[in-house]
């Protein structure tokens, strides 16, 4: 079974307006409201690919029961944790560019905590844990360090994807896949990527830092796969960028459900582009129709 933990889920507030004009009323073209936050994204994209998840977190008030009946009517499974407060509303603006607001999302209560961390011991080896996404404010940055012993002692597999110290601290555990994008990776190392050795270099010091496999995103520029064999690299499918919220999200679904299902890391990265690719050209997360269409499209090569 694979877990998805989104500690801090949120409702994606889409808006597209033609201009954005800072301090002035502003009048938007279209709006929509979907279910939100990297776990959960993981988790709609595995459902596409058939590949069964439970999704865990936190949520809370009127925010968190849109979510909750989002993922009801999907009939995607869930086991939430819910706090007091508010699940947070996060803002994506389209316009001449796109433009984000995240909320901070609620604290969490140390009844609610406990009540999360019980849920570990349901692991079973051979388990993969995804856990992706920003904290909630009261916790701290060493949050995700401190499940990994849970997922462990059952023999169960971490994925992790977030940012900066807390992606570091954990890569000695060997987490099955990291994905930063090209950005999230020069900040890693204080660098400035020039080229695409560069990106690699600094990809396989991942590895010898402790990640099994390596995915580095570069939007539409395609991505890398770096593991211990190999670096393979494929350009981005062509079509239409319509929402590219969740893209990364659904790269890292792709990969984690093919991998658990044949443990070939090549075959997972070409399903990781088909999803991530997939969700860009679609208004919400890619369907399981479009990333079979997008699937066509990819070529890999050996870098
Ligand atoms: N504009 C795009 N055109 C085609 N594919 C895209 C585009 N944006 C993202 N993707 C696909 O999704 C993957 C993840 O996107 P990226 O934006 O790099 O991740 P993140 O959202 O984590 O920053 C990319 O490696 C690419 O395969
Ligand atoms: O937890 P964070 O880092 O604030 O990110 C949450 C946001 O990231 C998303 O999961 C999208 O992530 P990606 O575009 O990186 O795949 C949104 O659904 C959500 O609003």
């Amino acid at each position: 079974m694979i877990y998805t933990i989104t500690v801090n889920p949120s409702i994606d507030y889409i808006v597209q307006l033609p201009e954005l004009t800072l301090g002035e009323v502003n009048r938007m073209h279209y709006d929509t409201k979907l279910p939100g936050g990297k776990g959960i994204n993981v988790s709609r994209i595995l459902q596409q690919l058939a590949v069964p998840s439970t999704a865990w977190g936190f949520l809370g008030g009127f925010t968190g029961t849109f979510v909750k009946d989002c993922l009801v009517q999907e009939k995607l499974p869930a086991d939430f944790t819910t706090v007091q407060a508010d699940t947070r509303i996060n803002f994506k603006i389209k316009a001449q560019n796109e433009t984000e607001i995240n909320g901070a999302g609620p604290k969490i209560d140390a009844a609610a905590l406990a009540s999360f961390k019980a849920k570990f011991d349901q692991l079973q080896p051979g388990d993969i844990v995804v856990m992706a996404g920003s904290l909630a404010p009261n916790l701290p940055t060493h949050f995700y360090k401190d499940l990994i012993p849970l997922i462990q002692a059952h023999q169960a597999e971490f994925v992790i994807d977030t940012t900066g110290q807390a992606l570091l601290d954990t890569l000695a555990d060997h987490p099955l896949v990291v994905k930063p994008n090209h950005h999230e990776l020069a900040d890693l190392f204080h660098v400035t990527l020039t080229s695409d050795d560069d990106i690699v270099h600094y990809g396989q010091e991942l590895l010898k830092l402790g990640a099994q496999n390596v995915l580095i995103s570069m939007a539409g520029a395609g991505a890398f796969m770096i593991t211990p064999d190999q670096v393979l690299r494929s350009a981005a499918p062509k079509g239409t960028v319509k929402n590219s919220v969740g893209a990364g999200d659904s790269m890292i679904a792709g990969f984690v459900g093919t991998f658990a299902q044949t443990h070939q890391a090549q075959a997972s990265f070409e399903t990781g582009l088909a999803c991530g690719s997939a969700t860009a050209f679609s208004e919400d997360l890619a369907t399981a129709a479009k990333i079979a269409e997008v699937r066509q499209q990819i070529k890999i090569e050996t870098y």
